[in-house]
């Protein structure tokens, strides 16, 4: 069974169509990012899933149960969803413990849900603890425990670590997933943030003006985006200008198989996906066929990898990432660069 079917959702404020036909689907037990930039509609759906706004058109069934729709509108507290904000979802004069067991009815707090959730999110010592005596990470385990409680039949989760500092956002999004996962629950994540979409979830939803531009396995929607723009937004991408016979794109950074659509299509111009990982360097003289030259511009170290800046002799800039192996490219060395590995071509006029 599905846990959510959003089907054509259309929601306006004023003259903005902030969904404009958006579908979504959700299986059960699944952990599904939506993924989109400023504006693309991303807190719309979600506010239209947990009852917190009203469609104009479409459908949303949670669970097989149909809660917006044509003359539907279920209130917020009938829709069996949990929602985690940014911040602040917690009664700051409530302790833990009665955070976590406030929607839960007498039974189920006497049953020990209430420890077991605290656990699952890693704050089993900390039943007695008031919110102000937290971090704004704990508070969010703490906000979690209380989505996780009643066992929903979906999470929402509105861009939750946003308001937290890189270090205990990344520990903090694998104990959450953990917890999700070992709670077996099914959960809808929100966020503007492609790595966090990558590393986290099963599904990833990619929105751009209301609409879901792409739905897919996050190494599918790396290694195979729908267009160029979604190509972009997720990930490092250098879109070349090229051509494509026999399979192969021609760019001036070197030669490629070209998988996908591209690879049946008429010869002709092209836009030529390469992720800046498939650009290898070697040093200049390297004499092996389809070798191009360039000359070092910058090399930018990110302590686990690098990134080479290569100009090319056409003036065109690539960038060329490996891990770190301790090796600087001083800028001005000459190298040779191949592109490794097939590549992803569009028509140069269906190029956005
Ligand atoms: N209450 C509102 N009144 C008027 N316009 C709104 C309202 N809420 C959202 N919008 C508009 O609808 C569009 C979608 O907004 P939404 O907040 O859903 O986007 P988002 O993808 O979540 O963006 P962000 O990542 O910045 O939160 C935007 O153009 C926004 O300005």
């Amino acid at each position: 069974m599905t846990a959510l079917d959003v089907t054509a959702a259309g929601k306006a404020y004023g003259p903005v169509a902030a969904l404009a036909g958006a579908h979504l689907s959700v299986p059960e037990g699944a952990l599904v990012a939506v993924l989109g930039p400023s504006g693309c509609g991303k807190t719309t759906l979600l506010r239209c899933v947990a009852g917190l706004e009203r469609l104009d058109a479409g459908e949303i069934r949670v669970a097989g149960a149909l809660v917006a729709g044509p003359r539907v509108h279920l209130p917020a507290h009938r829709r069996r969803v949990a929602l985690v904000p940014q911040e602040g979802a917690l009664f700051p004069h409530l302790s833990v413990a009665d955070n976590v067991g406030y929607g839960l009815d007498r039974a189920a707090r006497r049953s020990g849900r209430v420890d077991e959730v605290l656990a699952l999110v890693g704050l089993a010592d900390h039943h007695r603890r008031m919110p102000h005596q937290l971090s704004g990470g704990q508070q969010q385990r703490v906000a979690l425990a209380r989505a996780l409680a009643p066992r929903p039949p979906l999470i929402l989760l509105d861009e939750p670590f946003s308001a937290l500092d890189a270090g205990l956002r990344a520990e903090l999004r694998q104990d959450v997933r953990a917890a999700l996962r070992a709670d077996g629950a099914t959960a809808v994540l929100v966020t503007h943030d492609q790595g966090e979409a990558l590393s986290l979830a099963d599904h990833v939803v990619v929105m751009r003006g209301g609409t879901v531009v792409q739905d897919g396995a996050p190494a599918d929607v790396y290694a195979a985006p729908a267009d160029p723009w979604v190509a972009r937004f997720v990930g490092d991408a250098m879109l070349l200008a090229g051509t494509v016979t026999g399979g192969r794109a021609r760019t001036a950074a070197g030669e490629a198989p070209v998988v996908g659509a591209g690879a049946a299509g008429d010869p002709g111009a092209v836009t030529v996906l390469v992720r800046p990982e498939q650009l290898r360097l070697t040093p200049a003289g390297d004499t092996a066929p389809g070798g191009i030259t360039g000359r070092v511009l910058r090399h930018d170290f990110h302590g686990h990898d690098s990134v080479t800046v290569v100009g090319l002799d056409d003036g065109t800039r690539v960038l060329s990432r490996r891990l770190n192996d301790g090796a600087r490219d001083e800028p001005g060395t000459a190298v040779t660069l191949r592109i490794e590995g097939p590549v992803r071509a569009w028509a140069a006029d269906a190029a956005r």
